[in-house]
């Protein structure tokens, strides 16, 4: 059977999000984001569910810097999901709860409700929202700001439900897969590369251009350190637009020339369905007539 890792523990937004992307009966949890990663490559699992971007925190760097380390794995599908916190306790822990816990990203989202309702309870870190509501039940912290779906799975007190900073916050999970088939172009996709720049005036801008000059719109720019390169940064892109495309074919090829190394993540559907933004005469009608025409010139067909 075709079995696809999640991060995890069972009860993450990421097992919900790996619900919805492969269905419920093939999935199994590992413990950190590059383990999800590794069970691809390694053939224990066909595809893996991580996510990589939430609208309060920014994006998920363990998945960012788990993408260039390792062999190449591309993205063939997204879910974006509304992200709501429930907070769970043990029904022995103190009232209130002396130590709270949970993934990084989920404590920036109720900076303000702990604040508020919890202010004396010294904020911890764990490995995922799940994970904390494991030390929960461990006896190592007293609360778990958790996914409202974990508290079906552990036997633990819920103190509160709907807890968000942000009403309308959102985290995007990527379903990973081994390079292969890609996803058919729908007209609303997403492409993700990661590029490694020469590191002198102007070769960002470079980059930027272009796709700017293809009239291709940028959805994610982010940065990240060359590890054991001082001062050395790879830049993540995620733009409008599929590989299958002309326009996107052309800007990765320009891309291609103007970068020391490129490596593809994929192109898939957007979980927002938003179309892409095409500009006057950047169309894939256009690239191909372009061509066409200098095909013609070349052949002396045309003066
Ligand atoms: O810990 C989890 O439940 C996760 O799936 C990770 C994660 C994240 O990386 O942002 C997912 C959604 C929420 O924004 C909080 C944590």
């Amino acid at each position: 059977m075709v079995r696809i890792a999640f991060f995890g523990p069972e009860g993450t937004f990421t097992e919900q999000a790996a619900r919805n992307l492969a269905g419920a009966d093939r999935l199994f949890p590992v413990e950190t984001i590059p383990a999800a990663f590794d069970a691809v490559r390694s053939g224990a699992a066909e595809g893996a569910c991580v996510p990589v971007e939430n609208s309060v925190e920014g994006p998920v760097t363990a998945t960012l810097d788990s993408a260039v380390d390792g062999d190449p794995l591309v993205a063939v599908a997204e879910v974006l999901l509304p992200i709501r916190f429930s907070v769970l306790t043990r029904s022995d822990a103190p009232d209130p709860p002396r130590t709270v816990a949970s993934h990084p990203h989920a404590l920036a989202q109720v900076r303000d409700w702990l604040g508020e309702h919890l202010p004396e309870a010294q904020q911890l870190v764990a490995s995922s929202t799940a994970g904390a509501a494991v030390g929960v039940v461990d006896g190592e912290y007293d609360a778990a700001v958790v996914a409202p779906v974990a508290a079906e799975h552990y036997p633990l007190r819920v103190l509160a439900t709907d807890v968000a900073d942000l009403a309308d916050a959102r985290t995007r999970f990527l379903l990973l897969r081994k390079p292969g088939e890609l996803p058919e172009p729908t007209g609303a996709d997403r492409t993700s590369i990661v590029v490694a720049a020469a590191n002198r005036t102007g070769s960002l801008a470079g980059l930027l251009a272009e796709l700017a000059m293809r009239g291709i719109n940028l959805t994610r720019l982010d940065a990240r350190p060359v590890k054991g390169d001082y001062g050395t940064y790879r830049f993540f892109f995620d733009f409008e637009g599929h590989v299958a495309e002309p326009r996107i074919a052309d800007a990765l090829a320009a891309l291609r020339r103007r970068s020391t190394h490129v490596r593809f993540l994929g192109s898939h559907p957007r979980a927002d369905g938003v179309a892409a933004t095409l500009e006057a005469g950047a169309g894939n009608d256009d690239f191909t007539a372009a061509d066409s025409w200098v095909e013609a010139v070349r052949k002396g067909e045309l003066a």
